[in-house]
């Protein structure tokens, strides 16, 4: 099968992000050296120019859209039954932590792939599990000096997720590649819990990260010194059916020359180490991706590296993969970037076959069965027992499997519109707390409290509010019933009283009074009605207080005082605009000195330097801070507006009750 760009839709897909430079490269004075073709997924290094699937960065596509181009594909594919994997590659320090995520803790939105998957995952599990039984694992490890190490085992784990200092690390025990009888890589022993939620997933990732090997270089701070890969099993059962497929994501540990990290020591060694497993990952890379060589059915050294052979079926086996090949623009780096692209490029050749791996077990049966039901139609029609020729009943069999499937599709679809319906009615009572404690927080403004006081307070007022709410909601729900109940017995005595009215009656009305109860039966029902209907009058009264103290509520919430408030939050958004502007321009300004000091080799230089240094990372801390406060606020905004929007709501609501009450006043 091809794709429109004419590619297999099995070869590897091969994206590149460039990230921008960073602050210790400006410090050098670094300018860009790769360039991307406007509107192409194309890049330009030098006199070399090389095309990908995707390019991200450095004026391509934003990385934001890493996850929705390259990796939501795979999650899909996961669901499907097949094998995936996201694999990140590229010198120390070029963003393939960063790119993947792989320090994600579980708290906020950290911009790499990782926490996207397990978001997509977990929703998808959320809207299929009513036909679908799903069981997910996962497991974590690391090649460190050519040995594969548990990230998971809770018996040498080195920390916990929670803890903020790098924990210690104990003796650990290296685990041993399998191979199973079909060719199969497995390891032995591996620690794989069962997930049921993004959180107890989250906090998986997050403690391997802190149990895995990372060190210091003078290229990279927080440099990992080991490939790291994180695997989502899924196994999805929906009657005999069982598919069980992997997500693989893996962060390698990234190319280096000692030179240039200035290793030694034990850095050196981790560094011989990291280089080889990827010396063997670019020659079976090469082995793959060179056509000359795969025509020939030429060797493929998988078995050079433990990464190798961890990675067997994701380069050219039974998986879709996608590999991001990271890269720094900083012409500092330029051989090491090269030599990236020279292997992405070559990646794209590279041709998988995945398939869906059902469970073998499950699929022999239900081949059997089909089998099974085959061979009794057909005695049937031999023994002539059968209703009709045995096309037919072919026939008939295909017509009850197509209503067997449109039944089951109609089924999915109720319990779809059954959850959408339940969402939805959370939503509502989740936007009517929130109107009402805007309201409340309004009248507390009135009152001349302070923000910061009012702030405090509205985790109180919240749970106040929602119980609040609730129990509006209840009685809305229990007049409601009145309503009908009334409904029901007034058209019964009306009933009753028609057969009084002076008008004649028909012939059928008059049947029907011949069979009315005797006069005391009349008496008693009447009696039982008027104390139905004091009753239901008292609650309309009831009613009638609440609606108009919404209403008394909504003209406050509603008059000059809402806009205030909007226009207070929207100030603060533009000040905080304003003050962040002014602190980019002093970065740039900074940049710029800083610059220019770099081609300078005064003596005082290097100490104003250093000042420059202080002051940009001071001002990069400001901005983050500011980018936060921002973020708050806007979402703050955000609410706002989802309030007054349930506001409306709410008002329409009340109206509509009113006119419903006076209607039925009427009857
Ligand atoms: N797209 C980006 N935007 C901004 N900063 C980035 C980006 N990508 C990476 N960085 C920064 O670059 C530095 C190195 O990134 P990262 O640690 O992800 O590299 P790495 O390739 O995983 O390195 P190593 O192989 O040594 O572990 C970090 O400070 C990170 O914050």
């Amino acid at each position: 099968m091809e794709n429109s760009d004419g590619r297999s839709a099995d070869c590897v897909r091969v994206a590149v992000n460039i990230r921008p430079l960073i602050t210790s490269e400006l410090l050098l004075g670094c300018t860009d050296c790769i360039s991307v073709v406007p509107g192409e997924p194309q890049v330009q290094i030098g006199t070399h120019t090389f095309t990908y699937d995707y390019v991200y960065g450095s004026t391509g596509l934003s990385s934001s859209m890493i996850y929705d181009d390259c990796v939501a594909p795979l999650v899909d594919a996961l669901f499907n039954g097949y094998n995936a994997t996201v694999l990140a590659y590229g010198q120390t320090g070029s963003g393939k932590t960063y790119t993947m995520g792989t320090n994600y803790n579980g708290e906020g939105t950290s911009g790499g792939v990782i926490p996207r998957v397990l978001e997509s995952i977990f929703e998808r599990v959320k809207e299929t599990k009513d036909s679908m039984e799903f069981l997910i694992r996962v497991s974590f490890i690391e090649i460190f000096k050519e040995e594969v190490f548990d990230l998971l085992d809770p018996n040498t784990s080195r920390g916990d997720a929670t803890s903020a200092t790098k924990p210690v690390v104990l003796g650990r025990v290296p685990i041993q590649i399998r191979e199973s009888v079909n060719g199969g890589i497995t390891l032995s022993g591996v620690t794989e819990p069962e997930v049921k939620t993004k959180e107890e997933m989250a906090s998986y990732l997050s403690s391997g990260s802190l149990s895995r090997a990372t060190g210091s270089t003078n290229m990279n701070s927080q440099s990992s010194r080991s490939h790291a890969i994180f695997t989502i099993t899924m196994e999805q059962k929906n009657g005999d059916d069982i598919l069980c497929a992997k997500l693989h994501l893996v962060d390698l540990a990234g190319s280096e020359r000692a030179k240039r990290t200035r290793a030694g020591g034990m850095r050196l060694k981790e560094g011989i180490h990291i280089n080889k497993g990827l010396l063997a990952l670019g020659n079976v890379i090469s082995a793959l991706g060179d056509e000359k060589k795969r025509k020939e059915g030429g060797h493929v050294p998988y078995r050079d590296s433990k990464l190798t052979r961890l990675l067997q079926d994701s380069l050219g086996g039974n998986s879709k993969t996608v590999m991001i090949a990271c890269v720094s623009p900083a012409d500092n780096n330029i051989e090491e970037t090269l030599n990236t692209l020279k292997y992405a490029n070559r990646a794209r050749n590279i041709q998988n076959k995945a398939i869906i791996n059902r469970d073998p077990a499950a699929a022999q049966t239900q081949e059997m069965r089909n089998q099974i039901e085959q061979l009794q139609a057909e005695l049937l029609f031999y023994r002539g027992e059968g209703v009709g020729p045995f096309e037919e009943l072919q026939i008939l069999k295909h017509k009850t499997s197509l209503l067997e499937a449109s039944n089951a599709e109609l089924q999915q679809e109720l319990k779809r519109r059954r959850v959408s319906c339940e969402s939805l009615q959370k939503r509502a009572l989740e936007a009517q707390v929130e109107r009402d404690q805007l309201i409340m927080k309004i009248e507390a403004i009135q009152n001349g409290k302070s923000l910061d006081k009012i702030d405090s307070n509205s985790n109180q007022d919240y749970n106040l509010v929602k119980a609040y709410v609730s129990k509006i909601q209840y009685l809305e729900g229990e007049l409601r019933r009145l309503k009908t109940s009334n409904t029901t017995n007034s058209r019964h005595f009306g009933n009753c009283v028609d057969s009084e009215d002076d008008e004649p009656l028909s012939s059928d009305s008059h049947a029907k009074a011949m069979d009315l109860p005797d006069e005391s039966e009349d008496d008693e029902k009447e009696l039982e009605h008027s104390s139905l209907q004091e009753q239901m009058d008292k609650e309309l009264k009831e009613l009638d207080k609440k609606l108009e103290q919404k209403e008394a509520e909504m003209k406050l919430y509603n008059n000059s005082d809402a806009s205030i408030l909007r226009h207070h939050y929207e100030r603060k958004l533009l000040e905080m605009e304003q003050e962040k502007k002014i602190l980019q321009q002093e970065i740039e300004q900074l940049k710029y000195n800083l610059a220019n000091i770099s081609s300078n080799s005064d003596d005082g230089a290097e100490k104003i330097k250093q000042d420059y240094l202080q002051k940009l990372n001071a001002l990069e801390m400001q901005v983050a801070e500011l980018k936060r406060k921002q973020e708050d606020q806007a979402m703050l905004l955000k609410q706002k507006q989802r309030s007054d929007e349930a506001a409306k709501r709410l008002y329409d609501e009340i109206q509509r009750i009113k006119a419903q009450k006076v209607q039925w006043s009427c009857r």
